[in-house]
């Protein structure tokens, strides 16, 4: 029986076989996956007596968690069945009578402990999703309590670390500081380039003094990131701030300068979902700070807490604007959701003022959360100045506000250019190698200019060493590569179609091919850029590590291709290498990376970032992703789409249905 055939006394008694014929059309015509179909069949072998009803739930659950949403929420089922085309006559099915009853389906309480479906008020959850949730909540809310601090001690370093200005303005980052200082758990977002590690540094320096004066040993931090390249972006500006902190040697000597990946820290385990540490092994730790926090999903996160010791403060930084997680949740997004407007309680106001001397009554409002009380926004960009088009269009995006946007596009800019599309006399692909500096508005000076893939290809060929060179010679010449394809990066928002990665990449590859920079387009080739697409714990490379094929000779001096990855920080202390250099033959799951995914761009940053949009409708074309896209670029964005494709983008919203805010709310 398909699901358009069928009348609604029928669909109320319908069997679980007509019911997976049913989805197995959906199937077919492309509304579900097979996997989903799988799951609903799985409900019905394991509960032959389950409401038919309950079969599609099960569905529509797995296929939301498919989307990145932990929970399908019955309360949005009208918008849902919106977005994702769902026929009319599921919603009827579902809104008929009360959910179906089965030992399959546990209540808020968890019960039947076996149950792999879970309904939590109008939500319902594949169990895993909801012990992840609770979890995360559980241990949130478990820290939203104030910590013991001598506030006088609190006054003085904060004046200490930040000197009086004469302005009347907000600091937030003091603010941020402050409260983070009150509290076990906190959270500082902001935009790019607004201090978030300036922040954290100074707020480390002043726990760790405040630790020292009360004579106890110092704090045990540790930082981390979700990516090895977030890791490794973090590390440098660490080091960085750390340099400039004005804080006493013995305090600085206690703030540790290498990040590591949060997969490290919590010791993953090769095909295994558990981690070394956990609740029963818990973290060596005092202080445990996170960044890029938008890209953890809520599985993650909630291994992360699980491996928290319970005395532990976490400091949470990130972009709450930009997209979330790849995989299911929105952690960041729910905490930060009213940060916006600050939401603090007015005894946090006053506190607020007698400590840091920071007048927050603007952002003092009545139906203040304790959550609330543990979020700090950091709203000013020190990365653009106040004219820059890559900062007010950041802005205008995140504002939704499409005739901004389109007035900034349009006037002639030193640090943005808009195509708005490719013409055939200029493809992408020429655009690409060429890095359109002709297009921006200023001229720059020739050696400090937007780059294309050129700037590392001319690398990779004139500071070739010479054969007799050194292994010494060969990584500082693999590390100057990699340092120059990081200059510049094509970004798109979609694998497939004519402004996908994966056409871009292949036009890209017989381009270069054509003019001489590479010898072959296809297979391993002398400067082919590649992505890791998982994670190999054998190499010690993770998903979204960057590597670039080098010919050069091994230890027994034949030559050959190498595949040159940047060093971990535990190599680079151990052996002084910046590069490690890996045979092909031994990566399986790598794809070409001339071009790559705004998703996967996460947590990097390019001095010069080219950004291609679909011009077809895509759903995938959001706001939160032309954001992203755009905050990739460091110094020069090259944005190339329609007006159309770009309303289209601001338009459209990401919303992951979760329930981790409403859990959090007090
Ligand atoms: N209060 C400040 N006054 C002046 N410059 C600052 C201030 N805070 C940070 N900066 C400078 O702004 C730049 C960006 O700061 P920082 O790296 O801390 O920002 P971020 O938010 O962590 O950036 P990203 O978006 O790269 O993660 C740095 O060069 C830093 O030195």
């Amino acid at each position: 029986m398909r699901w358009t055939a069928c009348s609604p006394k029928e669909r109320a008694s319908m069997s679980h076989k007509a019911m997976l014929a049913m989805l197995d059309d959906a199937v077919t015509h492309h509304l579900l996956r097979p996997l989903d179909l799988a799951f609903a069949r799985f409900i019905g072998e394991r509960d032959p007596q389950a409401d038919p009803r309950l079969l599609l739930l099960a569905a529509l659950t797995s296929q939301l968690l498919g989307e990145g949403h932990p929970c399908l929420d019955l309360q949005a089922l009208e918008a849902l069945a919106a977005e994702h085309a769902w026929p009319r006559e599921w919603l009827d099915l579902l809104a008929t009578t009360a959910l179906p009853v089965s030992p399959l389906l546990a209540s808020a309480d968890g019960l039947p402990a076996n149950a792999p479906l879970v309904l939590d008020r109008h939500r319902l959850y594949l169990r895993r999703y909801w012990r992840y949730e609770c979890g995360v909540a559980q241990q949130m809310l478990a820290r939203l309590g104030a910590v013991d601090i001598d506030d006088h001690r609190l006054r003085a370093e904060l004046r200490q670390l930040f000197p009086p200005t004469d302005h009347a303005h907000v600091d937030w980052p003091r603010v941020a500081c402050a409260l983070a200082a009150r509290a076990a758990f906190s959270v500082i977002t902001g935009g790019p380039g607004t201090g978030k590690t300036t922040t954290v540094v100074r707020l480390l320096g002043l726990l760790q003094t405040l630790q020292l004066q009360r004579a106890a040993a110092p704090l045990r931090i540790r930082l981390a990131a979700p990516t090895g390249k977030a890791a490794a972006r973090l590390n440098t500006s660490i080091a960085r701030q750390i340099a400039q902190l004005e804080v006493p040697d013995t305090v600085r000597a206690a703030i540790p300068m290498q990040v590591e990946t949060l997969h490290r820290l919590l010791g993953a385990r090769a095909d295994s979902r558990r981690y070394a540490h956990d609740r029963r092994h818990p973290l060596h730790l005092d202080v445990l700070v996170i960044d890029e926090a938008s890209m953890i999903d809520l599985e993650m996160m909630a291994a992360a807490l699980d491996a928290l010791p319970p005395h532990a403060r976490l400091i949470l930084l990130g972009d709450k604007d930009q997209l979330s997680s790849v995989e299911a949740g929105s952690v960041l997004g729910d905490l930060c959701r009213r940060a916006e407007q600050g939401h603090y309680r007015a005894d946090i106001a006053t506190w607020l003022r007698e400590i840091s001397s920071d007048d927050v009554s603007a952002y003092v409002r009545e139906d203040a959360q304790a959550l609330d009380q543990h979020i700090a926004m950091l709203r000013h960009s020190h990365r653009f100045a106040a004219d820059s088009g890559i900062g007010q269009l950041a802005a205008a995006v995140n504002a939704g506000d499409a005739p901004q946007a389109h007035a900034l596009l349009a006037a002639p800019c030193s640090d943005m250019a808009w195509l708005a599309s490719a013409a055939a006399d200029t493809p992408l692909a020429a655009m690409a190698l060429d890095g359109d500096a002709d297009r921006f508005a200023s001229g720059h000076a020739s050696d400090d200019a937007p780059q294309g893939l050129r700037f590392y290809l001319q690398c990779l060929q004139n500071q070739r060493p010479a054969n007799s060179a050194d292994i010494a010679a060969y990584q500082q010449w693999a590390h100057a590569v990699l340092e120059a394809f990081n200059h510049f990066q094509l970004l798109c928002a979609v694998r497939q179609g004519p402004a996908g990665t994966e056409r871009l990449n292949r036009e890209i590859a017989a381009r270069l091919h054509a003019t001489g920079w590479i010898e072959a387009d296809r297979g391993w080739y002398e400067g082919r850029p590649v992505m890791m697409t998982r994670n190999d714990y054998s190499l010690g490379l993770m998903n979204g590590d960057v590597g670039i094929a080098l010919r050069m000779p091994g230890s027994d001096g034949v030559v050959r291709l190498y595949v040159a990855f940047p060093a971990t920080r535990d190599a680079q202390e151990q052996n002084g290498a910046q590069v490690r250099f890996v045979l092909p033959s031994r990566l399986g799951d790598v794809e070409t990376v001339y071009a790559m995914t705004v998703h996967k761009s996460q947590g990097s940053e390019f001095e010069h970032t080219m950004l291609v949009l679909p011009d077809e409708d895509s759903p995938i074309l959001t706001r939160e992703l032309l954001y992203t896209g755009i905050t990739r670029a460091r110094r020069w964005l090259s944005l190339v789409g329609t007006a159309a494709s770009i309303e289209q983008a601001l338009s459209q919203r990401t919303r992951r249905y979760s329930g981790l805010a409403e859990r959090l709310s007090s």
